[in-house]
Formats: C-alpha cells, structure tokens, sequence
C-alpha cells in the first residue's frame, strides 16, 4: 500500500482527517468505558472517597481511569497523555491527550448524577477534539476543531435568546481557588455580581457537563476563573465550536450565546473584590 502523497495538499489534508477520525473514534470509545465503570458504581451507591487538603479523590477516578487510558496509549503510543490520576506520559507527536475519568468527583461521591468522563486532545496546545461522556443520562458530546459540536451525533449550537433576566450562567473555577484567599475573594465577587445580573448561577463541579449544556443551548453562559487544565480545553473547545460569542482577559473567560448577552455578563464578571 503507498502512503499519501505529502506534497499534494488534497492527500495531507486526507491523512490529517484520517487521524482525526481515529482519534474521535478513540475517545469516545475511552469516555464510554469509563463511563461504564462509572455508572455501575454509581448505581451500586459508591461512596468510597478521600477528602484531602488537596482534593477528593474517588475510588471510581482510579478505576475509571484504568478502563480508559490503555486504550488511549495502546492507539497512539507516540502522543503525550496526562491523565488526572496517572499523570504525565511524554511524546513525539505535537498531540497530547487528557484524560479526566471523573469529571465531577464532588459530585459523584455526594452521589449526585452530575458527572462525566472526558477526553481532549491538544495539537501543538491547542484543542483539537474533545468527547464527553455523562453516564448517569447516557448523553455524549464529541467537538473538533472547525467541525461543531455534536450532541447525541447531532450538531448543537449555543443560540437561544432567552434574554438576561432569565438567563442561567455556569461558573467554573480551578482547584486553587479556593485554597488560595485572594483568588477566593475574586471568584466569590465574580459569582456575586453574576447573581445580581441573571436569574441563575450554578457554580459547577463538573465542568464539562456544564460546558455541554451551553454547548447546546439550555444554560447561557459560562465564566471560568483560573481553570483547570482538564476541564479548560473542554470547556473552551465545546464554547468556540457551539458558534459562542467569547471574551477573555488574563484567567478570566466568558462565553454566552450572543454578544449582546456577552457584553453583561462580562461586565458583571470583571467585577474586583
Ligand atoms: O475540592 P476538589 O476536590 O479539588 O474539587 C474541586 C474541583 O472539582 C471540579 O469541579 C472538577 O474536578 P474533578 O475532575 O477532580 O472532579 C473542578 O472544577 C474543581 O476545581
Ligand atoms: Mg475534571
């Protein structure tokens, strides 16, 4: 078999499509595994979890983690992985993926269904695709880069003009913010302003799903206030690729569904302690 020819474009762009539908179908396959693992263990009322300084970590996170990255590494064992548990494997390819098995372990150990597994991967640090798995409602996202993003296989967009008064806005911030008191202060500003501003805010302990919802249209912002890398890529993949309007200054980010909803909620969301 010859491979593709590198000097025509038409077969680069071939290959480079050929790739990504490798790893779409790779990371969906390690959201569902671990998604499985996840909702077995949710339905048999897993409450196994630590709570440290740091964070909480799950009996779940290992073992969902353990059903999804061999299929990652074995598929493309020349990408760079982080995975939230395993930490980091190096590469040679300008791809690196991030495995986040539980995303929302808060949540899953209160024993709350708002919780996902995901998967991005970044090409030279930028997100490239992102899939999402929700195991509690068996609902999955998949975006790529220049492609949209699909809900259940479908496109979604972020449309929808609710208007401000009614709006719902997610805010989404990193582990260090609360363990950082000056961070603490902001973020706390940042959603105290939000709420005076839109019907409702929901600070999110699982980002991603929160990040699907306004990918396709059913809350209407997302602020997000020094993220974490995992759920950051997601989050900001799904916003560019569900057509959001997007502000960003330093750590602070904003998508709405609009730019005149954009403009209030980043006015609100620049608010100083
Ligand atoms: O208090 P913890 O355990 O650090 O959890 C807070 C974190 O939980 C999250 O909501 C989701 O993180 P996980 O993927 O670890 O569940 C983060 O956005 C947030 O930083
Ligand atoms: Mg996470």
């Amino acid at each position: 078999m010859t491979g593709p020819d590198l000097d025509r474009v038409d077969d680069f762009e071939a290959m480079e499509r050929d790739d990504l539908e490798a790893m779409e179908s790779v990371a969906r396959a390690a959201v569902l595994a671990a998604g499985a693992e996840l909702r077995d263990r949710y339905r048999d009322g897993d409450d196994d979890a630590e709570y440290g300084a740091h964070d909480v970590k799950a009996a779940a996170d290992e073992a969902a983690e353990a059903r999804m990255l061999p299929l990652v590494r074995r598929s493309f064992p020349d990408h760079a992985v982080f995975a939230e548990e395993a930490g980091e494997f190096p590469g040679s390819e300008p791809y690196r993926w991030i495995v986040d098995p539980l995303d929302g372990t808060n949540d899953f150990a209160a024993g709350l269904p708002t919780f996902a597994s995901s998967v991005a991967v970044l090409r030279d640090g930028e997100p490239l695709l992102a899939a999402v798995y929700q195991p509690a409602t068996d609902e999955t996202y998949v975006a790529r880069r220049d492609d949209g993003v699909r809900y259940e296989c479908e496109p979604v967009t972020a449309a929808g003009d609710v208007g401000i008064p009614a709006a719902t806005v997610a805010t989404i911030v990193g582990r260090d913010v609360p363990r950082d008191p000056d961070l603490a202060r902001r973020s706390d500003a940042i959603r105290g302003s939000l709420r005076e501003t839109v019907k409702r805010v929901i600070p999110s302990w699982a980002p991603t799903v929160h990040s699907g919802l306004f990918a396709r249209g059913r809350i209407q912002g997302i602020a997000q206030f020094h993220p974490d890398e995992e759920e950051r890529a997601v989050t900001e993949l799904f916003a560019s690729e569900a057509g959001a309007a997007i502000r960003r200054e330093g750590p602070l980010y904003v998508a709405a569904a609009d730019e005149p909803t954009l403009a209030t909620l980043w006015e609100a969301a620049r608010v100083e302690p």
